[in-house]
């Protein structure tokens, strides 16, 4: 049996939608930027109509595009910007205030009490995450205690909460259907990823009434049925996972010590750790890579907040760039001989420091230094994060070899960063000719469980490699830049 699948990938700042054909190649694409809203400094907000009205239109112009028009889509599969928060009204659909987007650090006092309270270890030991205003958790507490009303609603049962796909899934079922995902619900602080349940205790430390949370299925699984008049005919919901899931699922990153990782606005890297959840000493996170048929699959990931976003820097900020291919040249013109080291720490610190009060800074500047070693800085502070982020999980997981890192997402265009990432890494860094993985992987959940796609073995088979990257460092020059490095991120520190 052969069909498309339509992939829709609804990401921090642009909403995207892909209909893939049965040999996994995209057939057409539909993609809407939309606006973010930042009310005060250190906050991030969505407007819910904007994430929908976007998601909407952009499906609508990608199954139009297609050859079919459309018509042999078999299934929908949802990928979504994770940890985004919103709740709406059971009844109306109506949203009781903006959805809080991951990046936003409203929640850093109110888990810093938390930590102070020794509840840390509580916390990680059931979720598998960190005290930290990333997660879900504290922004729905934060919505519950601080818009006008919202709590008395919720006691009355009056309020549902949802991560984006659960949005999503809301609307494209005309409001029928509350559901999330294991994977989205791991990041909430509130699930409990041995017992892959909602955690009564949990939510109770954050006074989050249980009536609020929505059914947690598998990744491949029956999510609903899209609303006749949206597609001119009702399609299957079958597929959903977090992007960065779906993208360890699209690398086909499916053996215990493989991992991928991908460069968008930040990066984010995980490692299969099979069966049995890793807990790490070393302040990465513990999460679900993917639940299909009752079994979950685990990963280690290190989240960074910021990796392409600091090439929006040097464009929207300094202006120094036009378009984020310029900094390919400007590095390669760096003058060799001055070490700058740039730390984005713009919106605090992520894995492995949690420094959220944290903020970017630069090292080494002398009158010489220009635009293209600012560039080039920009650049390599992505190799230097990701190689914090590696030697954590082999720490933490030291029967792993040396892994190859897959990677994805827009900032992998620059064949300067990703031969800098395996410089410095000192492995090799593996480039895909599929470069939505993002939204194949979340499209293979849907299509695997719609029937039209086969399974992990066969999907496994048809990655193929773009570009390889090989280490060409001196051990020397690797160790003296990554002291250089560590140095400054000591320096950066704000404890
Ligand atoms: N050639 C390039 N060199 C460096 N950075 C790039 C290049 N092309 C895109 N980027 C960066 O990649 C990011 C966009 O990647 P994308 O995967 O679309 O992100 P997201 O899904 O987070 O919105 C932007 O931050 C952009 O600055
Ligand atoms: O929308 P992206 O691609 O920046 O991904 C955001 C992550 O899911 C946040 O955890």
């Amino acid at each position: 049996m052969a069909g498309c699948v339509l992939a829709i990938d609804q990401g921090t700042t642009s909403s995207r939608a892909i209909v893939f054909g049965d040999d996994y190649q995209p057939l057409s694409v539909g993609q809407q930027e939309f606006p973010q809203h930042f009310p005060k400094s250190g906050w991030v907000e969505h407007s819910p109509t904007d994430i929908w009205t976007s998601t909407l239109r952009v499906c609508r112009e990608a199954m139009e595009k297609a050859p079919s028009g459309g018509a042999d889509v078999a299934a929908i599969g949802i990928t979504n910007q994770r940890e985004t928060t919103l709740i709406w009204d059971r009844s109306t659909g109506e949203p009781v205030y903006n959805a809080i987007v991951w990046q936003d650090r409203r929640t850093s006092d109110f888990c810093a009490q938390l930590r102070a309270d020794g509840l840390e270890d509580k916390f990680t030991s059931k979720t598998g995450l960190l005290l930290d205003p990333y997660f879900s958790g504290t922004k729905i507490a934060w919505i519950l205690d601080n818009v006008d009303g919202v709590r008395a609603r919720a006691d009355r049962g009056e309020l549902v909460f949802g991560t984006v796909d659960t949005w999503l899934i809301w609307q494209l079922t005309g409001g029928t259907v509350h559901v999330t995902d294991a994977t989205n619900a791991a990041r909430t602080l509130i699930y409990n990823i041995h017992k892959n349940a909602w955690d009564a205790e949990l939510c109770s430390l954050l006074k989050i009434p249980l009536n609020m949370l929505p059914d947690v299925k598998d990744s491949a699984d029956e999510f609903g049925v899209t609303e006749a008049d949206l597609f001119g005919r009702s399609i299957p919901i079958l597929g959903v996972a977090g992007d960065q899931q779906a993208a360890t699922v699209g690398q086909a990153c499916f053996k215990p010590g493989m991992v991928k990782s991908t460069y968008g606005t930040g990066c984010f890297a995980l490692m299969n750790t099979g069966d049995a959840p890793v807990r790490s000493n070393n302040r990465m996170l513990t999460t679900i890579a993917y639940r299909l048929n009752g079994k979950t699959t685990y990963a280690l990931e290190g989240s960074i907040f910021v990796a392409g976003a600091a090439v929006q820097w040097l464009r929207d900020g300094l202006g120094i760039i036009e378009s984020a291919g310029d900094t390919q040249g400007l590095a390669e013109q760096a003058d060799a001989n001055q070490d700058i080291f740039l730390v984005p720490a713009f919106v605090g610190l992520g894995a492995p420091h949690w420094d959220a009060d944290a903020r970017g800074a630069m090292f080494g500047l002398t009158r010489n230094t220009g635009p293209k070693e600012i560039a080039r800085a920009v650049l390599q502070s992505v190799g230097y994060q990701t190689s914090d982020l590696i030697d954590a999980m082999q720490a933490d997981w030291p029967d792993a070899e040396k892994p190859v890192l897959r990677v994805d997402g827009g900032m992998t265009a620059s064949d300067w960063t990703m031969q800098f990432l395996a410089d410095i890494l000192g492995a090799p860094v593996d480039r895909p000719t599929v470069a939505e993985t993002t939204a194949l992987g979340s499209a293979w959940l849907a299509g695997s469980k719609a029937g039209v796609w086969p399974g992990a073995e066969s999907f496994s088979a048809q990655w193929k490699l773009e570009k390889r990257f090989e280490p060409r460092l001196d051990e020397a020059e690797r160790r003296r830049l990554l002291s250089g490095w560590q140095d400054a991120v000591r320096r950066t520190r704000s404890t």
